[in-house]
């Protein structure tokens, strides 16, 4: 049995970020647990043939259950398995969202996370050439640079977002969101680097006060009464003890962190007992608040004989071998490159819609959606466009469950999406807000087919929402942060979980409510934060 004064499981996005800000302090021993392996992915590099990883050792390979909302489809979730976590297998986007999002955080019980301090934290930890501003930061371990697009319709398609009103060119993680934008990414010079690469660099790996263990998946906190005093891990085919001196962080992703306090005995009680766990604390929020943004296309497709799009497989040998040799070719880009943001009212403080610009009109190739390819026609040989509305702000809200007591089994995930059916509604408004575009003169000679069709009923759009409402893969809130109040809440402000101490939770599952951006940014700041409220308890 070992000891260590931090136990932070899960070297994902916020893992890394915690034990390295904690082992800064020499006087400190730190270890963080992995699951996978470290990043030896070559694909997991690329722009474009990251989704290889889909299904692969280094995914967790999670699909939800049949969701009654999209006329029982079940939807696949990826997550990363190994160094670098989800970001293994992302887009890579680094939309943060505006300080509105996380004012409502602050306003809805988790003091101190409000939009300002999100803010200066975001500003502190950007390095990118967009900065340094108020409102961007250069020099700090996140690097972030413009996606290359090998397509005029890339641009063509931001001149859209212009033409139809909803605003100029600009920085969507500036002064206003809506702005049509090359949004920003973690690549750098055509490469991944995820914030583990950022902040467990050669340098913080050489620490003598940091141990990483890859290929150890924890089973378990282990108690002494009702605090934390360590994990349960196996590696290697045997069972290990790892005493934490201090506290245990848990920074395992919106599925394994809730799934791992559940089988450890912090959850709702009755659900606990009914698979024979003993109950540490009964937390009835765990496993709740489970949310996603959902997200639907318009699909278009140009008349024949007009190029555009760019179609070639990202995924092929050949494509890995260009970028390998010198960055080029199909698996160096990533089609959905563009962003634009949309508010109900105007012009809001908060946007309700985000659109999503994607120079291939083929839907995902991971994606069952069949719908509109099948009106569109042809749609994978077809040169084309399509644009995701994604819903920012959905009411709908599922759970996560165990399936049994048995950690090496899924836990049950249902996000309930588009449950709530002002969802819906508000789903089919976001895509004719997309569809303005597909009129707009910069679009014009590559928009032949539209569905659903410009003049199209609701109906048609309800339709396409059943085969094609898709995941942004943002899945967050089960062990959402706020008011102890709140018989909801799992961790307070200070991300310590009800009812035990000497556990915290520091990931995605904090989130209380997504964010008009992406996940990443949330998860790294969330990191960050984590490791200074450790610090300053110490
Ligand atoms: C396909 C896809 C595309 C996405 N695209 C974007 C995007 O473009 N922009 C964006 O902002 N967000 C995107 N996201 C979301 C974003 O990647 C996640 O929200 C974010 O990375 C979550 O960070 P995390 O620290 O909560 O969890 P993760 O990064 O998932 O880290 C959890 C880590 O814990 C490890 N772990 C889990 N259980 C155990 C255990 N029992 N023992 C030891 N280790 C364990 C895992 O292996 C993993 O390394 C995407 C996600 C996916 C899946």
């Amino acid at each position: 049995m070992s000891s260590s004064h931090y136990v932070v499981v899960g070297a994902g996005t916020a893992g890394p970020v915690i034990a390295s800000r904690l082992s800064e302090d020499p006087a400190v021993n730190v270890v963080l647990l992995e699951a996978g392996k470290e990043n030896v992915y070559e694909a997991s590099r690329t722009q474009g043939a990251f989704f290889k990883l889909f299904g692969s050792e280094a995914d967790w390979q999670y699909e939800t259950t049949a969701q009654a909302g999209i006329g029982g489809r079940a939807i696949t979730h990826p997550r990363g398995k190994a160094v670098g976590g989800s970001c293994l297998l992302n887009i890579g986007a680094w939309l943060r969202g505006v300080p509105g999002d996380y004012d409502r955080w602050a306003h809805e019980g988790a003091a101190g996370w409000d939009g300002a301090e999100a803010l200066r934290t975001y500003v502190r930890i950007e390095d990118t050439d967009r900065g340094p501003s108020e409102w961007r930061g250069s020099g700090g371990p996140i690097t972030l640079s413009d996606l290359p697009a090998p397509t005029a319709l890339a641009d063509d398609l931001l001149f859209a977002f212009t033409e139809a009103g909803y605003g100029p060119r600009g920085d969507v993680d500036g002064a206003t969101p809506y702005v049509a934008d090359r949004y920003q990414s973690i690549f750098k010079a055509r490469t991944r680097r995820t914030p583990a690469d950022a902040y467990l660099t050669d340098e913080v790996r050489a620490r003598p006060n940091l141990r990483i263990i890859t290929e150890a998946t924890v089973t378990k906190v282990l108690f002494d009464g009702t605090r934390a005093s360590g994990v349960a891990y196996e590696k290697g085919g045997t069972e290990h003890v790892l005493n934490a001196e201090r506290e245990v962080i848990l920074s395992a992703g919106t599925i394994n962190t809730p799934q791992l306090l559940m089988l450890s005995g912090v959850g709702p009680a009755a659900h606990l007992r009914e698979h024979g766990i003993e109950v540490i604390a009964d937390v009835p929020g765990v496993g709740e608040n489970l949310h996603d943004h959902p997200t639907a296309p318009v699909v278009v497709t140009a008349p024949r004989g007009v190029g555009g799009s760019y179609l070639a497989d990202p995924t092929s040998d050949e494509a890995l071998a260009q970028w390998r040799s010198d960055r080029s070719g199909p698996a160096a880009f990533f089609s959905q490159n563009g962003v634009g943001f949309v508010s109900r009212t105007g012009g809001s403080l908060v946007p309700d819609y985000e659109l999503l610009f994607d120079y291939n009109p083929a839907i995902a190739s991971n994606s069952p959606v069949g719908g509109p390819t099948a009106e569109a026609g042809e749609v994978e040989q077809r040169n084309g466009y399509k644009i995701w509305a994604v819903l920012l702000h959905p009411k709908s809200r599922g759970t996560l469950r165990l399936a049994s007591a048995d950690s090496h089994e899924k836990p049950i995930i249902d996000p309930g999406y588009l449950s709530d059916p002002d969802d819906r509604a508000q789903l089919v408004e976001a895509m004719r807000h997309a569809q303005k575009l597909t009129q707009t003169p910069s679009l014009a000679r590559y928009t032949e087919t539209v569905y659903p069709a410009v003049d199209a009923d609701d109906s048609v759009f309800h339709e396409a929402i059943l085969s094609s409402m898709y995941t942004t893969y943002h899945l967050a809130g089960t062990a959402r942060m706020g008011d102890l109040s709140d018989p909801l809440t799992v961790v307070d402000p200070q991300l310590r979980v009800r009812g035990v101490t000497g556990l915290r939770v520091a990931d995605a599952s904090v989130i209380p409510t997504l964010i008009s951006g992406h996940t990443i940014a949330p998860s790294v700041m969330i990191g960050e934060r984590a490791a200074q409220l450790i610090r300053n308890a110490d």
